[in-house]
């Protein structure tokens, strides 16, 4: 991939994405369980899946079990797109990853989910060329990851546009907490913005966006798809009356580190075992039930 080159198809990132969670048994990923996790998100009306996001834990996985985890979901979702989590802050070897990432035995990717490089803190110059380089070298497009709050750096509106005249740079995840900088991204319309705080999945795309990476989606599914297609079609009151619901348990969702809640809300409906790798730690046990309250009652509406 070369930044001059201008022909590139762009693929589409409209819709709700799943950042999966990776299930963990006894200290190793439990493959079983993203198997079956996998398959059943899969029939739900879901865009497609995103391995080794931030909810993914990606950054307590060794190279090779992210690789198998990917493998495991590519088996099981139904011929979906993949997205892939990619973070780092060594140039070369992140660069090596992404090429890693396009061998042929691994499964086929719609795209890369690339972060700032955390810890480093690079100006815009930087941050501009970190991306740059990646999306000239990976086969498939990038997702940027506007999310200065988990790596330190933040992505400037104008860095973010200049980004948008690279052919292989097609969407943004927006984290960045800037609504400002949300919107001019959305009117410039050359990148498909993602709402990635899942609270902002609304405003996000009632106001243009494309879509969601919405870890909290992993629950009551079929209703964060339901909002999205009636935005889609201009529904407002249909969207409301799906979407309000969804707030306090989005909310609590977030109340501790992700995926703390998540998993301790997937374990209780008996999707995976309530394990975090370290330094993440389970949800406290008030919490968790505070949160089957919530889903509980949600589903009793649904
Ligand atoms: O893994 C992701 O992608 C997401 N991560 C966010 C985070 O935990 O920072 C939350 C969002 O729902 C999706």
């Amino acid at each position: 991939m070369n930044s001059s080159s201008s022909t590139v198809p762009s693929p589409d990132f409209s819709g709700l994405w799943i950042p999966l969670v990776t299930p963990f048994r006894d200290g190793a990923v439990d493959h079983a369980a993203l198997a079956r996790l996998t398959a059943h998100l899969a029939r739900t009306g879901i865009r497609g899946v995103v391995v080794c996001g931030s909810t993914g834990e990606a950054a307590a996985l060794s190279k090779e079990e992210q690789l198998a985890c990917l493998r495991t979901v590519a088996a099981h979702a139904g011929g979906l797109p993949l997205i892939m989590g990619l973070s780092g802050y060594h140039l070369p070897d992140t660069r090596a990853c992404v090429q890693r990432l396009a061998a042929h035995d691994v499964p086929p990717l719609g795209g890369l989910l690339v972060p700032a490089p955390h810890y480093v803190r690079p100006g815009q110059n930087g941050l501009r060329a970190w991306f740059t380089e990646l999306a000239d070298t990976s086969a498939v497009p990038l997702v940027v990851y506007d999310i200065p709050y988990r790596t330190g750096a933040t992505l400037a509106r104008e860095t973010l546009l200049a980004l948008a005249a690279h052919p292989n740079i097609r969407a943004v995840k927006d984290c960045g907490g800037d609504p400002g900088k949300t919107l001019a991204l959305i009117r410039d319309g050359r990148l498909q913005v993602l709402a990635g705080e899942d609270a902002q999945l609304f405003a996000t795309v009632a106001q243009g966006g494309a879509g969601a990476i919405a870890a909290s989606a992993h629950v009551h599914t079929r209703r964060f798809v339901a909002v999205l297609d009636a935005i889609a079609v201009g529904d407002l009151a249909r969207a409301r009356h799906a979407w309000h619901p969804l707030v306090p348990l989005i909310k609590a969702l977030f109340a501790e580190a992700n995926p703390g809640p998540l998993k301790a809300l997937l374990a209780a409906q008996g999707w995976c075992a309530n394990e975090l790798r370290a330094p993440l730690t389970a949800a406290s046990g008030s919490h968790a039930r505070h949160l089957r309250g919530l889903s509980g009652a949600l589903a009793a509406a649904d």
